[in-house]
């Protein structure tokens, strides 16, 4: 994994928020799903490019609960984490074709998970997925097992990320909980955003 620390600049993660905000209003919008085991977390989520099903682990072009499209991956948003991507150089560099946009609460967490709903070719090439987070700052889980104390801790303030998601080693990873009141003022200023956290994971199918 690979933490590039205050990479997006700040009028770049102004418009992302903005982008976010008028995208997540519209149709294929931000909704809060349940997963698997039922759990609601405070997690609002809405996908770009390839529906998401949570529950089904899959992906699709409409989302089952109001048929709705995913709207398309803005350029300006395919242009920043492609500019990460090539930063990591280790990486190989993708073609995100979907984005899955998380917005966190300050009571938001997501539990230790692997990310395994891409394509057989996606997996088995190990592609990067770049992660970007802006607002309040989140504990950021990551390890080898499901094993919540042996996962290794990071902030996740407003940063980005790239990690390698390879077949039989993916790594687990998740978010702990959400620090109220550490985003930058300027971020609530220019833009409105409530407390809370938006990450976008870019991924390629
Ligand atoms: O919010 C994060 O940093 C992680 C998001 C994530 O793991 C996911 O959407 O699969
Ligand atoms: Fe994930």
């Amino acid at each position: 994994m690979v933490l590039l620390k205050g990479f997006v600049k700040p009028e770049d993660q102004i418009g992302m928020v903005c982008m976010c905000q008028q995208l997540g209003k519209g149709p294929g919008g931000f909704y809060r799903p349940s997963f698997k085991n039922g759990a609601k977390p405070n997690l609002w989520m809405m996908s770009l490019g390839k529906e998401r099903d949570p529950t089904l682990r899959s992906y699709g072009p409409t989302r089952p609960f109001d048929g709705a499209q995913a709207p398309t991956i803005p350029d300006a948003f395919k242009m920043i984490a492609q500019t990460a991507n090539s930063t990591a150089s280790e990486f190989p560099q993708i073609n995100p074709d979907i984005c899955i946009v998380n917005y966190y609460t300050n009571s938001g967490k997501l539990g230790l998970h692997q990310d395994k709903d891409e394509s057989e070719s996606s997996l088995t090439k190990g592609l990067p997925f770049i992660s970007i987070s802006i607002g309040d700052t989140a504990e950021f889980l990551f390890g080898d097992t499901r094993d919540q104390d042996q996962a290794t801790k990071i902030n996740l303030e407003s940063v980005t990320f790239s990690y390698s998601v390879e077949n039989q080693d993916s790594l687990f990873h998740g978010v702990s909980h959400v620090k109220t009141n550490t985003a930058p003022s300027w971020l609530k200023e220019e833009t409105g955003m409530r407390p809370g956290r938006i990450n976008l994971t870019f991924r390629q199918y």
